[in-house]
Order: C-alpha cells, then structure tokens, then sequence
C-alpha cells in the first residue's frame, strides 16, 4: 500500500518538472512533485539564471564601450555582479519555488525519488524516512542531468569546477583552465575572464568553438575571445591533472607536451542524464542513457504507457525553454488521456524539438541558432540552399554600434521553398531569433515571409537583405 495516492507524480522539481505538474493540476488532476535538492532545479541556481547574471553586466559593457560618447566610469564592480547574482539565485532559498508548488495546488515531497515498479514511488526524505506515493495515471521523470567529467588521470582528485561553482563563483580564480569549447565553456569563459580571470585558457579538442553551429559562429566568437585576451587552444586536450594538495594550484598536462598551471579548472565538457539512482530496473527498463520518449513524451521502452520522461533528461535538446514546452505537451496529453478525452491535438505532441529548438548563446557577440545548419540539412537529405549576409551593412547596425560586426544565414528547402534554420551572430541580437523561430517551425512560405516587412532602421531589416539575397 502507498502512503499517498496522487493521480501524477513528478520526479524532479527542475523547471520542466514543475511545469508537468501544473498542466496536469490544470487539466483537472492531483499531482506530488519530488525534489532531493533545490525546487527551481539546476536551471535557477547553477545554470541559466546564475550564468546570464554574470553575463549580462560583460555584454553590457561591451556595447557601451562600442558607442562613441559613452565610457564605463571604471572596471566591472565584480563584488557587485556577484551580489546581483546572488539575489537572483534567491541566496540559494527554494522558499518561494515551494510555495509555487504549492500554490498550483501540486503536493511538494522532499526527498531522493525512484521508481518502485509500475505507478509506484519510494521516496527517501531529508531524515532517513521512506515514503511510498501511489500514481493513479502516471510517473513523469524530470531528474535532469549532472555535468560529466572526462576520464582524464588526476582530474577528479584535483577537484575540478564545474558549472555548478563557476556560477556560484565567490571569488574569481586569477588563472582559470576551462576544458571544453562548447556552450558552457564559452559563456563561462568570457564571463570569467571578464569579471577577474585575468589568464584563461580555453581548451577546445576540435578545431572550433561550438560544434554544432554554422562555422561563422565559431569564428567571430574566438576573434572575440583572442581581442579581449582569452587564450583559446585548438586540437588540444589534458592528459594529466595534478594538485597534490587542495591549497596547490592545479598543474594541466595536455597532449602536445606543455603545461599549464591554473587556480582553478573548470570542466565544460558536455551533460549526463540522471537516470542512474531512480529505480528504472524495478520496471525492466535500463539505466544507461535518456529515456526515450514517442511525441507525446511518453516513455518509448514501456508498453503500457504510464511512464513519461521530460526535460534534459530524454536527451532530446537540453534546453529550459524546450523542456518546458515538453512538459506542457506531457501534463496536458496526461489530463486528455485521464480523462478519456481526445489526446492527439497538434497540441498534444512534440514537433518543435524535431525541427530545431532555438538557443540563444549568451556571449559577446550572442550567438542565435534556430532549425538546421547548413551542414545538418545536407545530412538530413534536405535540397539545400543558403544565404549569408554581413551584419555591419545593414542599415540599423550602423546605428547600433562603432564597428559592428555579425554575420546571418538562412538555410532554405528549395524544394517546399521554406526555413530549416536561421543563424545570427551579433552584439544585442537575442530578441530578433524569436522571428527567424516562428518562420522555422511555422514553415512561413519564403513568398509570403517577404511580405513581412521588417522596420526602418532596425537590425532586424536583416531579413530583407537574406530575402533580397535569395532573389526575392
Ligand atoms: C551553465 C549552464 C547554463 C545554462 N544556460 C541555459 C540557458 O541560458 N538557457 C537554456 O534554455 N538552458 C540553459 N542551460 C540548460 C538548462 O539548465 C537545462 O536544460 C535545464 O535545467 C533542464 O531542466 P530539467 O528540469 O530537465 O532539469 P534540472 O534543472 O537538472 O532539474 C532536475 C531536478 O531534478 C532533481 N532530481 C534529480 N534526480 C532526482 C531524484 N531521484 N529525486 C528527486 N529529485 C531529483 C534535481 O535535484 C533537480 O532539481 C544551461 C545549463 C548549464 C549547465
Ligand atoms: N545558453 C544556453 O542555451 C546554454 C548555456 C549553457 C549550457 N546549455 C546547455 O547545456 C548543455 C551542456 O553544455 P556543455 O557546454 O557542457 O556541453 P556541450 O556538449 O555544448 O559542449 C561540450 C564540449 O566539451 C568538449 N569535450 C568533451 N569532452 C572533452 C575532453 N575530454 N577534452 C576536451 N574537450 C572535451 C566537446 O567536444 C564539446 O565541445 C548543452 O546541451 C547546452 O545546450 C545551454
């Protein structure tokens, strides 16, 4: 017999658990959300909010230090960006995520939750205490993932950072190895290097920054990077890591034979889905990778469909926003599929994942990607055609900024003559991608996006030059 019985249970009180749990309430069910740490998830103390707190201040000095007339009235107030970053972090206090919780109406539970066979749940509290909840419909898992450490000799017992003290930083390290060229170790390099890391050294293992990016971003990234004095190492990888001692520096061997030596290492080397300690063997189900979901994110590798899985933890985009739109999907296909109810409304399943979620790059220049790279289409057999513009000349730019620099890039099916992706980088670009999101997964004829005129003198006339470069 359970303790509790609730129609849903949400394991993991992430910004995608959360969310399930207040669809499936809206839709006319009881829900108990489980959360072993903090209520807000990594999401809101040690990834986006506390890294975009850090960030911002570094943008925002740059843009100034580009517009003739205006100067900074000294360095960045480090102390002050932290205290800004704590506030944002709520001091690490879930208080009022709880009471968010609570407010839905959903039954906040404290504890390690894992699965206990088919709509069942153990839950071992802060005291030592099991509780069991019963689920009348369904278990939704929301457990996220954890940085993942490579298996490089004296890594781990060097103590490595990873994005959980880099965003909590306290006290900028004055030398800083970050392992990892992808979306972490840019943002937190430069917000870093910005904010005291007067030597930083960026290892990337291929041969550009953000792999899976059209090329152009990579590239005026790191000319970014090198200008404000961040060491950027291509084809480069540790082999060794040493620090005898917590209070040493920590000494980097790499694989060309030199070394480095460093205050702190920072590892930016990718995620790892947290499916390992939630009982997924008490339901036959392996622990060795994300849970694979169908589109209405239930969970593929069980017949009878009681189990969802959302959020970084299916592996799909590890992204907030597209979690959430998952868990949107999720707790709204549960309340139908209660209820008896029709639960295939394009509503109730999950495209947007599949056509390309957008990300914004929280950098100098940002970084925004929606849809397919170039390289991507081609792969996908897609009959491809781009264009490419030089954001300096658009005319909106020019009032933006003194030398404005930024490229974009549309990547169009010639055969339906609509976007598979859009790539901007450039200073202050983060809300003209929402735009290029809707033509993508709207899939906006190119004829009739023409007619969607962009307004004088914005940077977003950008869409009449790739329009005008297309032919049109
Ligand atoms: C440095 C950094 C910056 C980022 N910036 C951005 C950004 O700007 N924009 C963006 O869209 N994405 C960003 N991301 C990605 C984003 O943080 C994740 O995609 C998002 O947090 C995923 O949400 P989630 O709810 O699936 O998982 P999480 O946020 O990881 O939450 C999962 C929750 O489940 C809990 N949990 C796990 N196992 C159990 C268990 N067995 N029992 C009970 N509770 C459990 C965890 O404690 C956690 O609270 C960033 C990531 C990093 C690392
Ligand atoms: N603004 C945002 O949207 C944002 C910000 C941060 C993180 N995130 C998300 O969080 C997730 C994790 O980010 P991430 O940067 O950790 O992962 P990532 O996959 O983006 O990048 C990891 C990088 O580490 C490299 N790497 C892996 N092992 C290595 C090794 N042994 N030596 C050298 N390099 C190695 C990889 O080649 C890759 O370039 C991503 O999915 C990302 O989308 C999003």
């Amino acid at each position: 017999m359970a303790d509790d019985v609730f129609d849903v249970i949400v394991i993991g009180a992430g910004p995608v658990g959360e969310i399930a749990a207040a669809r499936a309430v809206r839709g006319g069910l009881t829900a108990a959300v489980v959360e072993r740490r903090l209520a807000g998830g990594e999401c809101a103390y040690y990834a986006c909010i506390p890294s975009k707190a850090l960030l911002r201040p570094v943008g925002l000095s740059a843009e100034v230090g580009r517009m003739p007339g205006l100067a900074l009235r000294g360095p960045i107030d480090t102390a002050a960006v932290l205290a800004r970053r704590d506030e944002t972090v709520s001091g690490f206090d879930d208080g009022g995520q709880v009471s968010w919780i609570e407010n839905v109406p959903a039954t906040f539970v404290r504890g390690h939750g894992r699965l206990a066979g088919p709509l069942r749940a153990e839950v071992t509290t802060p005291d030592g205490g099991v509780r069991t909840l019963g689920a009348r419909h369904a278990v939704i898992v929301a457990t996220g993932s954890d940085p993942l450490i490579p298996d490089v000799p004296g890594l781990r017992e060097a103590r490595p950072w990873t994005n959980r003290e880099a965003t909590s930083v306290q006290q900028v390290p004055k030398r800083l190895v970050v392992i990892g060229g992808g979306v972490v170790g840019c943002e937190m390099s430069q917000a870093l290097h910005a904010l005291g890391a007067q030597e930083t050294t960026l290892l990337v293992r291929g041969d550009r920054l953000l792999g899976r990016t059209e090329p152009f971003a990579g590239d005026l990234l790191v000319k970014s990077f090198q200008e404000s004095g961040i060491d950027v190492r291509f084809g480069r990888s540790p082999t060794r890591v040493e620090r005898p001692t917590p209070d040493d520096p920590v000494t980097v061997h790499l694989d060309d034979g030199s070394t480095i030596e460093a205050d702190e290492i920072l590892v930016a080397a990718g995620r790892r889905v947290n499916v390992g300690d939630i009982g997924l063997e008490t339901i036959g189900l392996e622990a060795n990778g994300p849970i694979a979901v169908d589109a209405s994110m239930r969970a593929t590798g069980l017949p009878d469909g009681w189990l969802y899985a959302i959020g970084d933890v299916n592996g799909l985009n590890m992204l907030t926003h597209m979690g959430k739109y998952q868990a949107r999907v999720c707790g709204d296909v549960i309340a139908a599929r209660a209820g008896g109810l029709p639960d295939d409304l394009p509503s109730h399943r999950d495209s947007a994942d599949y056509r390309g979620a957008p990300q914004v790059i929280f950098t100098d220049p940002e970084v925004c990607v929606v849809g397919r790279t170039e390289s991507q289409a081609r792969a996908d057999g897609f009959t491809v055609r781009t264009v490419e513009y030089d954001m300096s000349a658009v005319e909106g730019a020019y009032l933006m900024a003194e030398n404005y620099t930024g490229r974009a890039k549309m990547v169009v099916d010639e055969d339906r003559r609509v976007l598979l992706g859009v790539t901007f980088v450039a200073p202050a670009v983060v809300d003209l991608l929402h735009s290029a999101t809707i033509a993508v997964n709207a899939e906006v004829p190119i004829d009739v996006l023409w007619h969607a005129v962009p307004s004088f003198p914005t940077v977003s006339e950008v869409w009449l030059n790739l329009l005008e470069g297309y032919g049109l």
